[in-house]
């Protein structure tokens, strides 16, 4: 057993291009999932915490979202949301896919590290499954070029390969403290956002690429049913920027809609351990992305 004063706990997050494997690495570090993950880019929008409970140490991981050039009102917002993220952590990992050259993408947000001066970095070479021991030799020498980092670990999330070494490393970074969260707890994050988020995820899979960034979920209630203890009622509206994205979303007579309905409620009934039914519509809310307004009303401001 650990003795009390030397419990560490703080915070951690991870930070890199979209598609890097940000949020594949962080549900394999707390070990369950709470984060979504697709392969399509950028669909991370929110700071969701997953927390690694050790006996000697509490970490707590706030997922951030992909930090990248603005191109659209949502992107102004994520990067000032990431680059608070930043100051407020005690170390962020900075990860890089140990299959993909160093580009500017990844100097763009090195340059940013570099002015947070306050945290320190640590350089995670991710998908490692995917790279022979020369390209991960390559990689990490490359990595240590790009900037001043305090440690550099690969790591594959797939096949779990020293993601304890990671655990370690970062906690070795947080400060003396007792756990900041009651044991047993993986993540913080209302529920309502997570099964919004399980939505979104089913509304995703096989769209085309324009939609992605269009998608947005409310989740307007959860409620009990009455008399009923075993059986979840659940409101949620999907929304999407234009007519068009709607008629996708449905699909011919309904038919995808259905079927994103489904599989989150799947999802949802995984997570929560309970069985649902999910009331899903779906409204144009036209540009969205672009408007203060809508943005407030669809939960991107605190
Ligand atoms: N082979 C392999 N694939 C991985 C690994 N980690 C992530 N991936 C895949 O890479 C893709 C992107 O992973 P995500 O975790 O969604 O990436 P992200 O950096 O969080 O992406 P954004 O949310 O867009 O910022 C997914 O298809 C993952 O399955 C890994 O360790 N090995």
């Amino acid at each position: 057993m650990t003795s009390p004063d030397s419990h560490r706990a703080g915070f951690a997050c991870f930070v890199g291009r979209p598609n890097v494997g940000k949020s594949t690495l962080m549900n394999a570090l707390v070990g369950t999932k709470v984060a979504i993950t697709s392969s399509k880019p950028q669909t991370t929008r929110r700071a969701i915490r997953g927390i690694v409970h050790r006996p000697d140490a509490q970490l707590v991981i706030v997922d951030t979202p992909g930090l990248h050039r603005p191109r659209t009102l949502l992107g102004e917002r994520l990067d000032s949301l990431v680059l608070s993220t930043l100051t407020e952590v005690d170390v962020i990992g900075f990860c890089l896919p140990a299959v993909d050259a160093i580009g500017k993408g990844d100097r763009f947000i090195a340059d940013k590290l570099a002015a947070v001066k306050k945290t320190p970095v640590v350089a995670v070479v991710t998908k490692c499954d995917l790279a022979s021991r020369e390209q991960i030799a390559e990689q990490l020498l490359a990595v240590q070029e790009l900037g001043d980092f305090a440690d550099i670990v690969p790591v594959s999330a797939a096949s779990g390969d020293n993601l304890d070494t990671l655990s370690d490393v970062l906690i070795r970074h947080m400060p003396l403290s007792p756990p900041l969260y009651e044991d047993g707890r993986l993540t913080d994050e209302p529920e309502q956002v997570l099964v919004g988020e399980l939505i979104r995820e089913a509304a995703l899979e096989g769209v085309r690429d324009e939609l992605p960034h269009s998608i947005a979920v409310v989740v307007d209630e959860m409620l009990a049913r009455e008399d009923r203890d075993d059986l979840l009622d659940i409101y949620a509206h999907l929304f999407v920027e234009r007519p068009s994205q709607k008629a996708i979303i449905i699909g011919h007579r309904g038919e995808r809609l259905r079927d994103v309905g489904t599989r989150a409620r799947k999802q949802i009934e995984a997570l929560l351990g309970t069985r649902v039914y999910l009331d899903l519509r779906i409204s144009v809310a036209k540009d969205w992305q672009r408007d203060p307004k809508q943005l407030r009303r669809l939960g991107f401001f605190d």
